[in-house]
């Protein structure tokens, strides 16, 4: 995968993978290996000079409909609440947006229901000015899920935050996807909480990124802080560490 033609920059090459209905993997790597460009490709917003991308049995030609997504900066619009920002992609994705109107009381049922599996419950009417960064994250998450894609990308989307509020939200994020098993994929450079999260972890070389390692996640769930003090836990986030290490030598 290539940007600005035949001379341009080489982000991805022979970046293969796949991901199984309903897992939830994690993509970390050396920064500026291609992970944001992986994400743009599966969902269809940049298609791949070369290759293809397979979506649901269907290749990809465009952005795809059945995708929720959520990044480092949640971009909440502020002129509407919370409860209306979380609502946002039914007013654009298909079948929703036709059946928004006739069934406004039904979504807005579902959309509370998902904030209060966040923890958003109360803040319906507050503005994105109003609440933390923590509890914006919590709303993208919302209305990443609010048209119940089957396929949820997030990139970085905790990046932005403190350790603790990171913490918490591994936790709410984990519950979101015990409860409705969208199939995940979450590119993140913090290697703990890849091992927290991740049935899968994917490691990227450097640019141009292509998958050299895999590593499958042992700990049952739901897993919980404790864990992170596992000797397991912490001897994979290592080995983590000196994959990526050693990628970004081979680079240099
Ligand atoms: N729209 C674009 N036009 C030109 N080059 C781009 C574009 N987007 C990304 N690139 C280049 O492609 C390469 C991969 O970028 P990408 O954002 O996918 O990496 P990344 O692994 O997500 O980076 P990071 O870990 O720093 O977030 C980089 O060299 C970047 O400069």
């Amino acid at each position: 995968m290539r940007y600005g033609g035949a001379e341009g920059t080489l982000a991805l090459k022979n970046a293969s993978m796949s991901v199984r209905d309903g897992e939830f993997v994690a993509v970390v790597g050396p920064s500026g290996c291609g992970k944001s460009t992986l994400m743009k490709a599966v969902t269809g917003l940049w298609p791949p000079t070369r290759g293809e991308v397979t979506v649901a049995g269907k290749a990809v030609k465009g952005p795809v409909g059945i995708v929720g997504m959520a990044f480092q900066n949640s971009v909440q619009l502020p002129w509407r609440n919370t409860l209306d920002n979380i609502m946002l992609p039914l007013e654009i994705v298909e079948p929703h947006a036709s059946r928004l109107h006739a069934h406004k009381s039904d979504y807005v049922a579902k959309a509370r229901e998902l904030m209060g599996l966040v923890g958003l419950t109360g803040f319906e009417k507050r503005y994105p000015w109003q609440l933390s960064g923590g509890m914006q994250q919590r709303a993208s998450l919302c209305r990443a899920l609010i048209h119940d894609p089957k396929l949820l990308m997030l990139d970085e989307p905790f990046g932005a935050l403190d350790m603790f509020t990171r913490e918490e939200l591994w936790g709410v994020l984990q519950d979101l996807w015990m409860a409705r098993k969208p199939t995940v994929i979450l590119v993140t450079h913090d290697l703990r909480e890849a091992v927290f999260l991740a049935d899968r972890i994917l490691v990227m070389s450097a640019r141009p990124g292509r998958f050299v390692a895999e590593y499958n996640v042992p700990f049952p769930r739901p897993r919980t802080l404790e864990t992170t003090y596992l000797p397991d836990f912490i001897e994979i986030t290592h080995m983590l560490r000196s994959l990526i290490q050693s990628a970004r030598q081979d680079a240099a």
